[in-house]
């Protein structure tokens, strides 16, 4: 079994490297928005969660070398906003409330799901839609409710959930090399 997951991981890996030109055009994309003053925001739940904040780190901190902060918010870490609007407002609400009071016209709002179908990424991209912020999601096997309704997509086609996750890593990783590409980042 142990073999089998390592050799999902490497033809599933192998095959994202197809989204490459998309990559290169979101980390573009992101390098605008976030100069200009823009922000990122980025949800999922479980290990989706964890992809999402580390996504948000390498954006406020830094990735491959030093460079100004910017603007990213993973909105499942703020436990006392997150526990007040599920007890409020109900679970589906924990995303699509944050992306209303942090999210502008013109940000970016990333989904990770790896069903492509949990209802509280999906009621964010729905909010983020009413606000014109451009909608990007990173997702399991196509077709999905999430990759559907999302301005842009990249679907992850892998068995296993597990496997979808860590492709998820490296799209990130590779979002963030774009992203340091376009702004000029020296390696
Ligand atoms: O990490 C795992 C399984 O590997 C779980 O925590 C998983 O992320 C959770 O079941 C999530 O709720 C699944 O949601 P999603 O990826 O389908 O949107």
């Amino acid at each position: 079994m142990i073999e089998e997951h390592f050799a999902a991981l490497s033809e599933a890996a192998g095959k994202s490297a197809s989204w490459s030109p998309k990559i290169r055009d979101w980390g573009d994309h992101l390098a605008t928005v976030l100069s200009s003053g823009g922000r990122l925001l980025a949800c999922g739940n479980g290990g989706s969660a964890a992809e999402a904040q580390h996504l948000t780190g390498e954006l406020v901190g830094r990735f491959r070398n030093d460079r100004q902060p910017f603007s990213a918010i993973a909105l499942h870490a703020d436990t006392s906003a997150v526990t007040a609007i599920v007890n409020d407002y109900g679970e589906h609400e924990v995303f699509a409330r944050q992306v209303r009071a942090h999210g502008r016209s013109g940000d970016i709002l990333v989904c990770l799901s790896t069903s492509g179908g949990s209802q509280n990424v999906v009621a964010a991209a729905k909010a983020a839609h009413e606000l014109g912020i451009t909608t990007w999601a990173i997702t399991g096997p196509s077709p999905n409710p999430l990759a559907a309704l999302c301005d842009d997509a990249i679907p992850v086609e892998a068995p296993s959930t597990a496997t979808v996750q860590e492709v998820h890593l490296a799209l990130v990783h590779a979002l963030c090399t774009a992203f340091d590409d376009a702004l000029g980042v020296p390696t």
